[in-house]
Formats: C-alpha cells, structure tokens, sequence
C-alpha cells in the first residue's frame, strides 16, 4: 500500500535520514522506536508531506507521489494525517465539534459557510467518536477532557477527515498509565477492526512490543531494524541504542 525507497532527507549540517526503505501494508500498527535525535519525527513529517524530501520515491496505493504531484500531493494530505504530541483543538468546543470540523473537510462549501450540519454527518461523527471509545465524552468540552482523551479526539478528527493512515508522533507521551493504555488500544483496534494504518513514534519499547505488529528502529536516521509480530531480541536492542 505504501512504499518508500531511498528516502533521503538531508540539511546542510547533516543527513537526518539515509536512505530509508520500507513497504507497509493496510492494516499495519508499526512502532518507530530510536534514541533521541535518530529522525523519528522527521520521519513521519517526510510521510506525511510536511518535510520536503532530498531524494527518493514514494509510492501509495500504486500512485507515485512526486511523478503525479498535484494529485499525489492532494492523496497523501486527504489519506495520511500526522498527529502531533499535542495535538490543537478548539478547546471550547465539545469533542463532536472537534470532530465534526475534521468531517467538514469534505462538506461542500455552501455547508460549511452555513455551518449547516446534515444529520448523517452527525451520525458519521459520532460513530467514529465511538470507535475511539468517547461516546460518553462526545458533549464535554476539550478543556475538560485528559491528554488521552485529547489524543483520541484527534485520531477520530483525522478519522472524520477520511485518513486511512494516522502518523502519530509520540501519542502517549507525559500521559498516565491508563491513557496509555486506552490510546494504544484504541489505536491498535483501528489497525484489526477499520484497517486503518498506524506509524506511531512510540519511546517505550515494552509498549511497542505489546501492542504494535510491527517495530521499526532508526538510528542515526537509519533503519536498523525493522520486525513483525515478535518481541526484540537483545541483539536488536543493542543495535538501536548502542
Ligand atoms: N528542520 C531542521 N533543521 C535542523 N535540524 C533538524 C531539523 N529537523 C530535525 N533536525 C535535527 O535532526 C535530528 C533528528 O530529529 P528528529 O526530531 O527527527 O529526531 P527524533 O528521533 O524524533 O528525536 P526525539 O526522540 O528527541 O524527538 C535531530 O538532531 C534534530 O535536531
């Protein structure tokens, strides 16, 4: 679904990744883990269109995004949604409105200068704010709701927009245990349930063993190990924080 070859993004300093090749299908919930500087985010901005790449080619659903760029451009803004830390919302609206602002994305016009809400719309929101688990918290405002619940908030908006597959930079983050939790299960659920894929820049390795089906591990902006569905050996420990 997502292929990315030779993918090299350099500054005048330094190369922050180095020809990073990697093929992702639909449905897939990989954890980028590495030290701190190793171009994790820089990664996800370069997946996400928001760092201009040096060189390589990028591929999604069989479309070659820098040969047709204006509609390939238009397909990764619509299809792939970058989540920050913290992420911004309205936080005088409720979780629905948040959402529902995502969903107008794609409303005609007219609909959105009239801020006229078609029922189905609604229906629409509320549906995907269910499959993040807020059903109970759709009407309470975003300044009333914990960082967990903020971050889901934000996946069903980027949902509601129509993105197939959610960057998410260190989603958990400063959160407590049990956000952690819900965030990463609610994640890992839309990965099984909707296909929806996940690249999430996750620091703890125990939590990427435990809900990822796969782990990706850079270092020095290079991926140096790159597994499915198992646990990391020390070996490959050692090889991402030597
Ligand atoms: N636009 C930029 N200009 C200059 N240096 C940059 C830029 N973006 C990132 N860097 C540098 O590139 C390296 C990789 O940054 P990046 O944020 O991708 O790392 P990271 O693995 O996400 O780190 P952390 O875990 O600390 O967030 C860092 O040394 C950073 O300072």
């Amino acid at each position: 679904m997502i292929k990315v070859d030779k993918l090299v993004k350099k500054i005048p300093e330094s190369t922050l990744l180095d020809h990073i090749h990697m093929e992702v299908e639909e449905g897939e919930f990989i954890a980028v883990i590495g030290p701190s500087g190793s171009g994790k985010s820089t990664l996800l901005k370069c997946l996400a269109l928001r760092e201009k790449w040096t060189s390589g080619t990028y591929i999604a659903d069989g479309v070659d995004i820098f040969a047709n760029k204006m509609t390939g451009m238009r397909k990764i803004r619509r299809e792939c949604a970058y989540i920050e830390q913290n992420p911004t919302l309205y936080p005088k609206k409720t979780a629905l409105k948040n959402v529902l602002i995502g969903q107008l994305y794609q409303t005609p016009i007219w609909r959105m200068v009239t801020g006229m809400v078609r029922s189905d719309d609604y229906m629409g929101a509320m549906d995907i704010i269910e499959q993040v688990g807020l059903l109970d918290k759709a009407h309470a405002k975003i300044e009333q709701l914990s960082g967990g619940e903020r971050q889901r908030v934000a996946i069903a908006r980027s949902l509601a927009h129509g993105a197939k597959v959610i960057l998410a930079d260190e989603p958990v983050l400063g959160l407590d245990p049990q956000s952690v939790d819900g965030v990463m299960q609610h994640l890992q659920k839309l990965c099984r349930e909707q296909k929806i894929t996940v690249i999430a820049v996750i620091q703890q390795i125990e939590l990427a063993e435990r809900f990822a089906s796969r782990i990706i591990g850079l270092e020095a902006g290079k991926i140096v190990v790159d597994v499915k569905g198992r646990r990391l050996t020390q070996m490959e420990k050692n090889k991402i924080f030597s």
